[in-house]
């Protein structure tokens, strides 16, 4: 199945000059869309993860039915301050300033096996920030799975652990 064929390129979106990548397409076509989310299944289930982390918030659309169908836990990996109760904090640099993103105190344990998800790879700040926040916890980060990879930004070499994706963009 031609999975590019359901994703949208909005130009100038939401800054002028970028393209922007949009899976509405993608997520409104049953067909494509299990097909997508089966495909990487097949991939995240080699790394035999107990918990998938959902990065807010395309990336929840993308980790929940994955947790489903690979009977995992999910968990949200959100913006700053949107979870209740004790969260763990990352601060990490955008291209212009900073953001932070976090997870409950008590969402992993010790030495779970976890795969991060996200719909889209761009420069790789996002993953990476999430991977290092993981770790901290005592995370065994297996791998970061990814829907769409816009390789010519070169997020992959930013991330510490395998990377998979199902489309790449060269351009
Ligand atoms: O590789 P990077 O350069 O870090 O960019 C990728 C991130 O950007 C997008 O999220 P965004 O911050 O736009 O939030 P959203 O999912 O809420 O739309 C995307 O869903 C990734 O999380
Ligand atoms: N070009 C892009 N399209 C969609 N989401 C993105 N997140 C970061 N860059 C993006």
């Amino acid at each position: 199945m031609d999975l590019k064929s359901h994703i949208r390129g909005i130009p100038d979106f939401p800054k002028p000059g970028i393209l922007f990548y949009d899976i509405s397409p993608l997520l409104a076509h049953p067909q494509a869309w299990r097909h997508a989310v089966e495909t990487m299944a097949a991939s995240v289930k080699e790394w035999q993860p107990d918990i998938l982390v959902g990065i807010e918030s395309r990336g929840f659309l993308a980790a929940a039915p994955l947790a489903y169908v690979l009977d995992c836990g999910f968990v949200m990996c959100r913006k700053r301050g949107k979870l209740p109760g004790e969260t763990i904090g990352h601060l990490y640099e955008l291209e212009y300033g900073s953001d932070a993103i976090e997870i409950q105190a008590d969402a992993i344990k010790p030495g779970q096996r976890v795969v991060v998800v996200d719909d889209l790879l761009a420069t790789g700040g996002t993953m990476a920030a999430a991977i290092q926040l993981l770790r901290r916890v005592g995370a065994d980060v297996r791998g970061a799975a990814c829907f769409i990879e816009l390789t010519f930004l070169g997020g992959r070499d930013k991330i510490d652990a395998p990377v998979t994706s199902l489309m790449q963009y060269d351009s």
